[in-house]
This record gives C-alpha cells, sequence and structure tokens, in this order.
C-alpha cells in the first residue's frame, strides 16, 4: 500500500527533517509511528498525503509514486485517505452531522446519498444520537470521533492520524484505538502517529520508531 524508498525530506537549505528512509506498509496493516518530538513524524505522514514531495526518494501508494501526479489529479488521490488530527480541526459553527458531510458536499455528492453515508459514519463512531449536537456540546473524546467520522465518511482505503489522542485521558485514548481497530478490521490500512509508548506499546501492532527524520527500529508484535 506505502513503500517508501530512500527517501529525504529538506526543509529549506540544510535541514535534514528525514533520511534515508525504506519501509514497506502492506494493505490492511496497522502500524504506529513514534518518535521524540521533531524526530519528523508528521513530516511523513505530510509526505504520504502529498501536502509534501520528498527532496530524495520516491513515495509509492498503491503502486504510484505520487510526486509525479498532476496538480488536478492531488484531489482523487487525497480522497482515498483519511486524516485524522489532534485537535480535530472540526468547524464549530456547524452541527456534527454537517462536520461529516463536508467532504460528501464539496465532491457534489447528492444529499439523499451524503446523509446515507454521513448517517453509517456517525454510526460507526457511536454518535448517531449527537448528529444535531454542535462541537461545543460535546466531550473531547466525542470531539474527536468526529473527526474519525469525517476521515472515514468516504470509505478510505487508508486512514491516517497525528497524534489522535494528545488531549485525551487514557480510558478515552484507549476507545479511540479501538475504534482505528475496527476500521483496521474492515481492511483499512492504519498508520497512527503517537508518542504515547504505553499505550501502543500495549495494542501490539508494528511499530515504527523514528530519531531525529531516521528510522531507528521497525518493531513487529509477535
Ligand atoms: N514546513 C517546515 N519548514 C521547516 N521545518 C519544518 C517544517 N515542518 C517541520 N519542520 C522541522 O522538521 C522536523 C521534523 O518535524 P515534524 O513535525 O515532522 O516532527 P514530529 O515528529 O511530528 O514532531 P511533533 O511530535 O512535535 O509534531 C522538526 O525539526 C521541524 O521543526
Amino acid at each position: 500500500m506505502i513503500a517508501f524508498e530512500h527517501v529525504g525530506k529538506r526543509y529549506g537549505g540544510r535541514f535534514e527533517a528525514l533520511a534515508h528512509l525504506d519501509f514497506r506498509v502492506e494493505r490492511g496493516e496497522m502500524v504506529f509511528l513514534t518518535g521524540h518530538s521533531g524526530a519528523g513524524k508528521s513530516s511523513l505522514l505530510r509526505l504520504i498525503m502529498r501536502l509534501e514531495k520528498p527532496s530524495r526518494g520516491r513515495v509509492m501508494v498503491a503502486g504510484h509514486d505520487i510526486a509525479q501526479l498532476h496538480a488536478s489529479q492531488v484531489p482523487f488521490y487525497r480522497r482515498q485517505i483519511g486524516v485524522v488530527f489532534q485537535d480535530h480541526q472540526l468547524l464549530f459553527d456547524r452541527s456534527v452531522f454537517h462536520n461529516v458531510s463536508l467532504p460528501l458536499e464539496i465532491q457534489g455528492i447528492e444529499p439523499r446519498e451524503t446523509a446515507r453515508r454521513v448517517r453509517a459514519a456517525l454510526d460507526k463512531v457511536g454518535l448517531l444520537h449527537r448528529e444535531k449536537a454542535l462541537p461545543v456540546e460535546l466531550s473531547g473524546g466525542e470531539q474527536q470521533r468526529v473527526g474519525i467520522a469525517r476521515a472515514v465518511v468516504n470509505k478510505p482505503s487508508l486512514l491516517l492520524a497525528d497524534e489522535p489522542t494528545g488531549n485525551l485521558d487514557p480510558q478515552l485514548s484507549a476507545d479511540i484505538m479501538a475504534l482505528f481497530e475496527d476500521f483496521n478490521h474492515i481492511g483499512t490500512t492504519v498508520m497512527i502517529a503517537s508518542h504515547d509508548l504505553a499505550l501502543i506499546a500495549r495494542l501490539r501492532h508494528r511499530i515504527l520508531r523514528l530519531r531525529e527524520g531516521r528510522l531507528v527500529a521497525d518493531e513487529r508484535a509477535v
């Protein structure tokens, strides 16, 4: 699904945020990405989203070198990727329903189909009964689940998350990770950047460890 081939990323002049990255993630895998602050986790995810291009090497996704995509193809490429952020980036003047429907509205999906898909996504994250609520009326964990519903409403084949439990207490963090596991069980490839070492060690998935932009360990659960 994802292959990094000798990938390096420099910002500006000489600073190397990522270097010599070589790894593959197979379709249907669930992988954690960890490392200290500044190790390059977000940069790596931004390369997969094609928000950045590598300075060296190739990032292959579903068999394509994504640096070669024409600008007009990039929106279609991104639609197969669901993204969850730490601060969930919800629109606070829109209901839960409308936050989740936004990606479908942008694509021009007709309203009845949109409503069906939004409710299916909200159902999966356990928030169907909150569709009319505004984000401020929800707890932090519920807000993050709205962010996840929005990320999966397009049924992406790849789900990326950048510190999705960063602001949550341990129980809510475990609940959110269980939700990612549910999506992984139905075939979605999942990659999660997290520095919550205790939590990710318990979950027993593959862990890629970055240190100063290099891959220093690739640990598979036994
Ligand atoms: N757009 C940018 N321009 C210049 N430097 C950048 C840019 N984005 C990231 N960096 C630098 O690249 C390095 C890696 O940053 P990155 O955000 O990928 O790390 P991270 O592991 O996600 O850290 P954190 O957990 O703090 O978000 C850092 O030194 C950062 O300052």
